[in-house]
């Protein structure tokens, strides 16, 4: 993927703000902060520039953005209101009212639970999927489980952060899009 001069520029920008803790929240584990980034308004404003201009260059007709618990909030509500498309949580157990669909996964320090409601996407809708960070992809595997027994499409699970070194994307059977790669995990 290239990006045009200005979304290089916002991507250079959010990458350089990134904070990065050894140590949390395990031993051996190094924490990518994008909270720490997002400090800065400018990064906020060129982060939202950047994660627009591909969703609507590559989904022009997505229906539905799903945004994990709980870093993934930070995008889903923004690209969904600014989509005019709707914006369905997927959440961590016992959060969400009415009937929900579960599935236990495992993640890059432990294990938990994610919840879906089974009346929030219709059948055939087209969906992605979106979160802060991409590590060993239990929680985009668990997401797109939960998403297609609804009966949701998903077309693309989509991260600002990655991984690499966890190929995390190999867990997944669906296309996988990160603005930013690391590979010293
Ligand atoms: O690819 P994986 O190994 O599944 O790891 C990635 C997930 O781990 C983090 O969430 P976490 O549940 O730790 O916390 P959060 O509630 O702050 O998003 C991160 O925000 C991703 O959602
Ligand atoms: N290394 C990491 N940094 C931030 N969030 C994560 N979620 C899973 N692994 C992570
Ligand atoms: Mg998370």
């Amino acid at each position: 993927m290239t990006f045009d001069s200005a979304d290089q520029e916002r991507l250079d920008l959010l990458k350089s703000k990134i904070g990065e803790y050894p140590n949390f929240p395990r031993d051996g584990i190094l924490f990518k902060d994008i909270f720490t980034a997002f400090r800065d308004g400018k990064v906020c404003v060129a982060t939202k520039h950047l994660m627009l201009n591909y969703i609507r260059k590559n989904h022009p007709s997505v229906e539905v953005v799903v945004g994990l618990d709980a870093r993934g909030f930070l995008f889903s509500f923004m690209i969904a209101s600014e989509l005019e498309i709707g914006c369905v949580p997927v959440r961590k157990k016992g959060k969400l009212p009415g009937e929900t669909t579960k599935v236990e996964y495992a993640l890059e320090y432990g294990t938990d639970v994610f919840e879906l409601q089974t009346d929030s996407i219709k059948a055939g809708q087209k969906v992605i999927i979106v979160d802060d960070l991409l590590a060993t992809g239990g929680s985009l595997k668990a997401a797109t489980e939960l998403v297609r027994k609804a009966g949701g499409v998903v077309q693309e699970c989509i991260v600002v952060l990655e991984l690499q070194g966890l190929n995390g994307r190999k867990n997944l059977d669906v296309p996988v899009f990160s603005f930013i790669q690391y590979d010293d995990e």
